[in-house]
C-alpha cells in the first residue's frame, strides 16, 4: 500500500430508497454525514465487479452503513464473454499483472473504514484489486473484505488481502452469495 497521486472519483450516491425501512432511514443520511453508521467512522465502500453481482452487494452494504462508494474499474475492459474473461483473468494472474485503473480515490486518508468487494477469480481476488490496494496507504485503517463467487469462500482470498494491507485492521470478511447474510454480518462486526 504505497502512496499515489490523486485523480478523483468517489461518487457520493444516496442509497436507493426502495429496500427496508432501516435502509430507508439510512438513506436520509447523506454521504456528507460521515458519522452515519459504523460507530461514527467515515466509511468508503469500494468494489470491483465484472458482471454485477458484487456491485449489487456493495450497494446493499452502502444502503446499510452509509458513507461513500467507489468502483474499481480497469482502463482496459475484460472480455464480456464468460470463457474469454476467464482466460484473460487466468493469464493476468499467472503473470502477476497489475492492470491500470481508470480512477483513484483522492481523499483516502480521510476514511477510517474501507470495505473492499470483489468476485473470487481463480481462487483469489482479481488483479485490479491488487492494483487498487497497492495504490494507497491503508495503515491504521479498518479494512473489511467481501466477495461473491461461484462457490469459493472468501478465505481463499485472505492471504492476498492480508499481504496487500499489512498494517490495516482487517475484519471478518463475508462471502456474500446469500444477500440475507449481509445485515447479520454487519451487526456482528459492529458496523450496524
Ligand atoms: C475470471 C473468472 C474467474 C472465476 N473464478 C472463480 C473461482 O475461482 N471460484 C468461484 O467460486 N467462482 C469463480 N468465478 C465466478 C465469480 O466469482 C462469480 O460469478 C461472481 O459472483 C462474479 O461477480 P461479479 O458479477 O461482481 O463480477 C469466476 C468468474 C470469472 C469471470
Amino acid at each position: 500500500c504505497g502512496n499515489s497521486n490523486a485523480v478523483n472519483s468517489v461518487s457520493s450516491q444516496k442509497p436507493a430508497a426502495d429496500v427496508t425501512d432501516k435502509a430507508t432511514a439510512a438513506s436520509a443520511k447523506t454521504s456528507e454525514n460521515i458519522t452515519a453508521n459504523g460507530k461514527g467512522k467515515k466509511i468508503l465502500v469500494t468494489y470491483f465487479s465484472h458482471s454485477g453481482n458484487t456491485r449489487r452487494v456493495a450497494e446493499q452494504i452502502h444502503n446499510l452503513v452509509g458513507g461513500d462508494m467507489f468502483e474499481i474499474k480497469t482502463v482496459a475492459p475484460y472480455p464480456t464473454g464468460y470463457q474469454e474473461s476467464v482466460e484473460a483473468a487466468k493469464k493476468e494472474k499467472e503473470t502477476d499483472g497489475r492492470p491500470q485503473l481508470s480512477a483513484k480515490v483522492d481523499n483516502m486518508a480521510s476514511y477510517d473504514v474501507v470495505f473492499v468487494g470483489y468476485p473470487i477469480w481463480w481462487h483469489t481476488a482479481p488483479m485490479p484489486v491488487y492494483t487498487f490496494l497497492e495504490a494507497y496507504d491503508l495503515s491504521g485503517k479498518t479494512v473489511i473484505p467481501f466477495c461473491t463467487s461461484g462457490g469459493s469462500d472468501i478465505a481463499e482470498s485472505m492471504a492476498a488481502i492480508n499481504s496487500l494491507c499489512p498494517k490495516s485492521n482487517i475484519l471478518e470478511g463475508l462471502t456474500a452469495n446469500d444477500a440475507n447474510t449481509i445485515e447479520p454480518w454487519l451487526s456482528r462486526i459492529g458496523m450496524r
